[in-house]
């Protein structure tokens, strides 16, 4: 492809990624580049690049073009990418060409806009915080609460690449073994620091072709989720809920836990995600979890009530600790998105409540970064149920510093993991509430 090509190809599949806010950028690339099956791998990575570049500094290129009172778009943040990283307004200009492969030559205001962006920086000092973060304006307070002044640290951590964790599953080898295994095949991991099951690896290393990972010692899960995973303290024996086990990442990790004794539930409302599940569980060996699919005015979970042990759930939620993996996200949820989540979110953990047994234990956990995702929910969700008390979790897989906790939470920055939250709640076991009424 000739360069003009690859721009105006970056160009459309900015175009493309505008036109489906609400599908991942990554899956709107892989259609795009499917669809176009003549853009060789040099070309595709080209175009790629450039378009992660400008994704990376949308609204800091927004904010220059706005400043030359030039519209904010696709065709032109491309360029303003190139002009502000250092390539000279002409070479740039010939880029933006006549033809059917090309985006059309530059307007004359469009090449004075350019001009005054020559020798910028993409970062300016007169550029509001939220844009300088590259946050949704409404996101920003919301993220101020949280971090306060290690607010710039963390949005930075989120920004950067996440790295590849695994974590070992000892039903099939332990942590020494299954490193020396990935380190045959030349995938040399690192001890992850918390998790005592985690070995971590440089991002896009190909783990899943190597042989740990496909007899099921390891099993692709960040750092953080495992952790989660841990909070719950699910040990052989008990019955274990996963209220929202999606295609069960904690699900599996439970089942280790549990050493495969014990009895797991795993329900999701999503047949789909559940049915991802499927593979996951044989390949790991594990053979104590039965799957549920959740259903309007569905019988199961009346007769099971106050049954479990353990009632995790991982709620759906704004994935605001996720955006190292997702660095779109950040742009695709909306206020009124967060809303509905938390409706959402009060209404599930109302319904997963419903089936602790007393003395049994719910473990609310999100990978959000937001207050009102996280603690909100729980003090809400205790003044609605008196029955229930915050417990420390004193789960024997947690690090000592988390341990006595009985709410958690993880950030990149700090933990070098997703953002993360969990909160142990106990339902009061029948005798002591019976005392705490007379008291
Ligand atoms: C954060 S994801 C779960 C991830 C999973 N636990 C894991 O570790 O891989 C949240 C899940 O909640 C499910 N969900 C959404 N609404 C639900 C509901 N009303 N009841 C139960 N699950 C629900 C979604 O389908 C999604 O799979």
């Amino acid at each position: 492809m000739i360069p003009s090509a690859r721009l105006a190809a970056s160009i459309d599949l900015l175009a493309a990624m505008e036109a489906a806010p609400r599908k991942p950028a990554d899956a709107v690339a892989n259609s795009f580049f499917r669809e176009r099956r003549y853009i060789g791998g040099g070309d595709r990575r080209a175009i790629s690049g450039l378009v992660w570049d400008v994704m990376r500094g949308w609204r800091r290129l927004g904010w220059w073009l706005q400043k030359q009172n030039l519209p904010v778009s696709a065709r032109l943040l491309c360029g303003a990418r190139l002009v502000l990283d250092g390539m000279a307004v002409s070479a740039v200009a010939n880029l933006y060409a006549e033809g059917r492969y090309a985006t059309g030559v530059l307007e004359r205001h469009e090449w004075d806009g350019f001009i005054a962006m020559q020798d910028k920086s993409l970062d300016n000092p007169d550029m509001p915080k939220a844009v300088r973060l590259e946050l949704p304006d409404w996101l920003l307070p919301r993220l101020e609460e949280t971090f306060g002044p290690a607010l710039e640290t963390e949005i930075k951590a989120l920004s950067g690449e996440a790295p590849l964790d695994l974590r070992v599953n000892t039903l099939r080898a332990d942590r020494a073994e299954a490193r020396k295994a990935l380190a045959r095949e030349g995938l040399h991991a690192e001890l992850t620091p918390h998790s005592p099951w985690g070995l971590r690896l440089e991002s896009r290393l190909p783990v899943t072709a190597s042989a740990p990972f496909r007899d099921g010692r390891v099993e692709i899960q960040d750092e953080g989720s495992q952790l989660v995973a841990a909070l719950t303290g699910a040990s052989p024996e008990m019955r274990v809920l996963d209220y929202c086990a999606g295609a069960g990442g904690k699900t599996l990790a439970m089942a280790m836990m549990m050493n495969n004794r014990g009895h797991i539930v795993a329900c999701d409302v999503s047949e789909p995600r559940l049915d991802g599940a499927v593979r996951r569980l044989r390949r790991a060996g594990v053979h104590n979890v039965e799957r549920h699919l959740l259903g309007a005015g569905d019988k199961w979970a009346k007769r099971r009530a106050k049954s479990f042990d353990r009632v995790l759930v991982d709620a759906p939620c704004s994935g605001t600790g996720t955006w190292r993996r997702n660095p779109d996200a950040r742009f695709r949820t909306t206020e009124t998105d967060l809303a509905e989540l938390l409706v959402k979110q009060a209404a599930i953990m109302d319904r997963a409540a419903a089936l602790v047994r007393p003395g049994g234990r719910m473990i609310y956990a999100t990978c959000s970064l937001l207050k009102a995702e996280n603690t909100d929910q729980v003090h809400a969700f205790l003044a609605r149920h008196p029955d229930f008390r915050l417990v420390p979790s004193e789960a024997p897989d947690l690090p000592e510093a988390l341990r006595h906790e009985s709410m958690i939470s993880l950030t990149p920055a700090r933990d070098e993991t997703d953002g993360f939250f969990g909160a142990v709640m106990e339902r009061i076991p029948e005798q002591d509430e019976a005392d705490t009424a007379q008291a």
